[in-house]
């Protein structure tokens, strides 16, 4: 917390504690510098670590009072334009500082926040709740970028709905060119302020009076993230010797065929990649996964991860669910009604394997083409990082055996394939209440290859 905001806490009498920190990050940038896309990621990432984060976009607070406005609305010599921005700036920031009352711990300000009066105006209002503010400005003056995001915003914005795209895209520029008027980049008058400069999506980054734990893990995401296209292959260790007998956990060998999966995944991952360029390959330290690399080029860096080792099952480890059910009916029962949060005897969570996996999502967010072969439990915890399931929902996800997954993350969300490798396999999935080892999974819509 900032001394300031511990200044005040204390004026109130109220012991604050790290729990207790709250972040306004307020973005800054002109239109089209990938602000909308740095905040939803810094969403989902910290969702994904359960920190309570929530975006609040100007944009669509304005656009409840005028949906479609023309360049000439961004003018600042519009005087009803500029009443009507105003007023969506105060709502957004009203809302969110309500939100904040209620617990919420990372708002993000989605908006251009152009002017230092602006900024000034955010800070008071955060300053007098006790909320620490972190600017986050996204400068960039690469040109192929910008023009890819104005293609991105005249085909998705709400704005241009329904108009024509050549259109839109002037009008966009000519709305651009108006912020550009007004607009003051954060400089050394705003020293007092804690900032983050991004040029060209992470290619430079300046920081400024970062204070505490969360600011900086905010921060350290945001300078990992680039938006070269890239993708990402998961796919789970052929089936163990374990699996075909229904026993979790263990350090088991692949079963035969497992070992045809290991022979086939090769083609399956350069027909999915399209070309001959090698693959980096993580795996677990655990024989199945590492086994199940062994086929793969020799051009293929591989390297093996303790953090992509399978949700530890402690004392249940070598335990069918059956006999799970039979010794530790409680603990049965008690998974089956949290799953995310019920940790075994002894061992792990899924909310503890989130935890391990934070160092592996930030160097995937680093990372170009990666191709990572894990685990059940941790597979889950990954995808859903990428694909925005719930807590509540991943841990019940079905995943196959003799599946690849390849996820491509794009602006506005991740695509994905699934290949099936059509090798048998049993089903490792366990419906909520049912004992059975090999119950068939739901359908999933991968496609043979
Ligand atoms: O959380 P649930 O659904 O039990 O799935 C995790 C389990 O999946 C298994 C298979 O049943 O993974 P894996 O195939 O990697 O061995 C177990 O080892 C692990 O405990």
């Amino acid at each position: 917390m900032s001394e300031q905001n511990r200044g005040k806490a204390k004026k109130r009498g109220v012991v604050m504690q790290v729990e207790d920190i709250q972040i306004c990050v307020v973005m800054v940038g002109l239109p089209a510098r990938g602000k909308s896309l740095i905040a939803q990621k810094a969403q989902r990432y910290l969702r994904w670590l359960s920190v309570d984060a929530n975006v609040f976009n100007v944009g669509n607070y304005r656009r409840d009072a005028n949906p479609q406005p023309t360049a000439d609305f961004f003018d600042t010599s519009n005087a009803e334009g500029e009443r009507m921005r105003r007023a969506a700036a105060e709502a957004a920031v009203t809302d969110m500082l309500k939100w904040f009352k209620g617990g919420g711990t990372v708002g993000i300000l989605d908006a251009t926040n152009s002017t230092k009066e602006r900024r000034r105006w955010i800070k008071e209002r955060c300053d007098a709740e006790g909320i620490e503010t972190l600017y986050v400005e996204s400068k960039c003056d690469d040109e192929d970028l910008i023009m890819s995001n104005i293609l991105e915003v005249k085909t998705t914005s709400p704005d241009y709905v329904g108009q024509d795209p050549e259109t839109a895209a002037q009008d966009f520029r000519k709305r651009i060119r108006n912020y550009e008027k007004v607009y003051q980049t954060i400089d050394e008058d705003e020293n007092d302020l804690t900032y983050v400069k991004i040029m060209n999506v992470g290619k430079q980054v300046i920081i400024n009076r970062i204070q505490d734990y969360l600011q900086s893990r905010v921060v350290y995401y945001l300078m990992n993230l680039h938006i070269k296209p890239r993708s990402i292959w998961l796919s789970r260790h052929g089936e163990s010797q374990y699996n075909e007998t229904g026993q979790i956990g263990g350090d088991a060998e692949l079963s035969a065929n497992g070992e045809m999966y290991s022979r086939k995944l090769p083609k399956m991952v350069r027909d999915s990649v399209g070309d001959d360029r090698p693959l980096t390959v993580w795996t677990s330290t655990l024989k199945r996964t590492i086994s199940t690399a062994k086929h793969l080029p020799k051009e293929y860096n591989q390297l093996q991860w303790k953090a992509l080792d399978e949700l530890d099952a402690g004392v249940c480890d070598g335990l069918t669910y059956a006999e799970i059910e039979e010794q530790y009916p409680e603990d049965f029962k008690a998974r089956d009604d949290d799953k995310y949060n019920y940790r075994y005897r002894g061992g792990e969570s899924y909310r503890d394997v989130v935890i391990r996996l934070e160092p592996i999502i930030m160097e995937l967010e680093r990372s170009e083409d990666i191709l990572i072969i894990t685990h059940q439990a941790v597979l889950r915890c990954i995808y859903a990082y990428f694909m925005k399931k719930s807590q509540e929902d991943s841990p019940w996800m079905a995943v196959p055996l003799h599946t690849l997954i390849k996820l491509t993350p794009r602006a506005y969300g991740t695509e994905e394939q699934r290949y099936k490798a059509n090798i048998p396999a049993v089903s490792t999935w366990r419906s909520k209440g049912s004992v059975a080892k090999h119950e068939d999974a739901p359908p999933d819509d991968a496609q043979s290859i």
